[in-house]
């Protein structure tokens, strides 16, 4: 019984009080997740409407690589983490998100962590490749936490050099932003920076990172980052190691950039009317990029509608991750591509067209790979010439020649280049290259080594016949020499 007693009464009113100021607590801390919610959203629904005013196409858009790891990054990481932050009593939001997101999943599936690791990945290639900094990339068009991820990323792939920039750029970031959250922002990016600095065998910048980072927070925050330095304090620094480059790669990374080191030579362009009977009006526009091994490059080959018409049909099959013959997926070739056979009408028009250039025998082709290559796409360093041990080596003989045809422009990077003979092509739409990858001995020639360099912006997407020895006998007879 309350109503007697005024002790009691007074009892009451105190719980209730209590009950104001957890309210009360509940209200503004339900006022900030939701004020972070709504930037989050107005943040995106501007891009959004950036991208439509540009009256750039969602494709184009995509193709800068910084975007596409946005886009990528807010799938696999801030739409989840918002509404795994919605309150329990959002029940019908939260349906309605986690219906959305099974739905367009079950349809066409939505990216996860291997693809934010992968985009990463490839944003790091870009850089490394191209030789461009951190901030270089990053262009003022990344926020704090954008930095923070591909730091997070690489920091969890061991690449700490690279991860220590931009953790770096996401510490400066972070110490302009002037909001009362700053604090724990700061504290993600400086604890990782901590952690890096001592993977990289720097204890002393380690231990003042994480002190200075104790120094600004508050004494109900800063319990965890005492204890890391603590454990940074009483640990050895690592001796990192040091990753040893192929000997090869500051040659490839320089053609890719569209530098070659100066080389005599006499090489030149001419007008080939003699070829074949169907060049005689329309002759075939040659440039020579290399001789023995010789490269050459055949100018519009193939016209927008074809390869228009080729790009259909490659659309209408399940493109998939490419591999390297044999090999499991790894960076080692980062694109997608199909197969296409010769049953339609623009293939047989292709492998007609490419048997009155190259003059060989069209029975033992391969079906033509098109391949797509996406954010950092590239293909490394390597040989198309394949293993005696192989199937269709036995039944086809070798990959005499490569047969390339550029099916876009690129808009930055996706060169084709050769390391070993100073050699980079740029990718032009509706052209043709041919390298031969083995001797007139059929003996495997490593003097072609080749690749095609990271896409920097766009996409590049190329189709690949190639040519095998067996019954080239009486148009390409073979030498007994083996380096001949
Ligand atoms: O993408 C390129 O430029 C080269 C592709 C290539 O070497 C290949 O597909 O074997
Ligand atoms: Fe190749």
């Amino acid at each position: 019984e309350y109503y007697s007693s005024v002790d009691k009464m007074q009892m009451l009113g105190e719980v209730e009080l209590d009950l104001v100021t957890a309210t009360h607590l509940y209200l503004t801390e339900r006022q900030e997740q939701l004020n972070v919610m709504r930037s989050f959203v107005d943040r995106v629904k501007l891009e959004h409407a950036a991208i439509r005013q540009e009256l750039l196409q969602d494709a184009e858009y995509l193709e800068q690589p910084l975007q596409a790891f946005r886009l990528i990054k807010r799938l696999v990481v801030d739409w989840p983490v918002l509404h795994d932050s919605l309150a329990a009593s959002q029940k019908q939001l939260r349906e309605e998100y986690a219906k959305l997101v099974n739905e367009t999943g079950e349809a066409q599936g939505l990216p996860n962590q291997e693809d934010l690791k992968g985009a990463v990945r490839g944003l790091q290639r870009l850089q490394s490749v191209y030789n461009l900094t951190a901030s270089d990339m990053a262009n003022s068009s990344l926020f704090w936490n954008d930095c923070l991820e591909i730091g997070v990323q690489l920091y969890e792939q061991a690449n700490y050099r690279s991860a220590l920039e931009w953790l770096l750029l996401a510490a400066k970031l972070v110490d302009q932003i002037e909001d009362e959250n700053a604090q724990g922002m700061r504290a993600q990016v400086y604890e990782y920076l901590g952690m890096t600095y001592m993977e990289l065998g720097e204890k002393q910048k380690a231990v003042e990172t994480l002190r200075e980072l104790l120094s600004s927070l508050s004494p109900d925050t800063a319990h965890p980052v005492r204890f890391l330095l603590d454990d940074v304090e009483d640990t050895e620094p690592k001796c990192p190691k040091e990753l040893g480059e192929a000997y090869w790669y500051a040659n490839f990374s320089r053609l890719c950039q569209g530098k070659r080191l100066p080389e005599p030579g006499s090489l030149s362009c001419y007008l080939d009317f003699e070829r074949h009977p169907r060049f005689r009006l329309s002759p075939l526009k040659v440039e020579q990029a290399h001789l023995n091994p010789d490269i050459h490059i055949y100018y519009d080959v193939l016209t927008d509608a074809q390869i228009e018409t080729v790009l259909d049909l490659a659309n209408q099959l399940e493109s998939f991750r490419s591999k390297v013959v044999g090999e499991v997926i790894t960076e080692t070739r980062v694109s997608q591509q199909v197969w296409l056979n010769y049953t339609s009408p623009i293939m047989r028009t292709i492998g007609n067209l490419l048997g009155a250039i190259s003059g060989l025998d069209m029975t033992n082709v391969e079906e033509m790979q098109v391949a797509n290559y996406g954010i950092g796409g590239q293909y490394f360093p390597h040989f198309d010439y394949i293993s005696k041990l192989r199937e269709d080596y036995i039944a086809r003989g070798n990959r005499i020649t490569t047969n390339m045809f550029y099916l876009s422009d690129v808009l930055q990077g996706g060169y084709t280049v050769f390391p070993f003979l100073n050699v980079f092509l740029r990718p032009v739409k509706g052209s043709l290259v041919i390298w031969p990858n083995v001797h007139r001995s059929l003996a495997p020639d490593s003097r072609v080594l080749h690749a095609g360099c990271p896409v920097l912006e766009g996409s590049k997407r190329i189709g690949n016949i190639w040519i095998h020895s067996a019954q080239q006998e009486f148009r390409r007879p073979c030498t007994l020499v083996s380096t001949e």
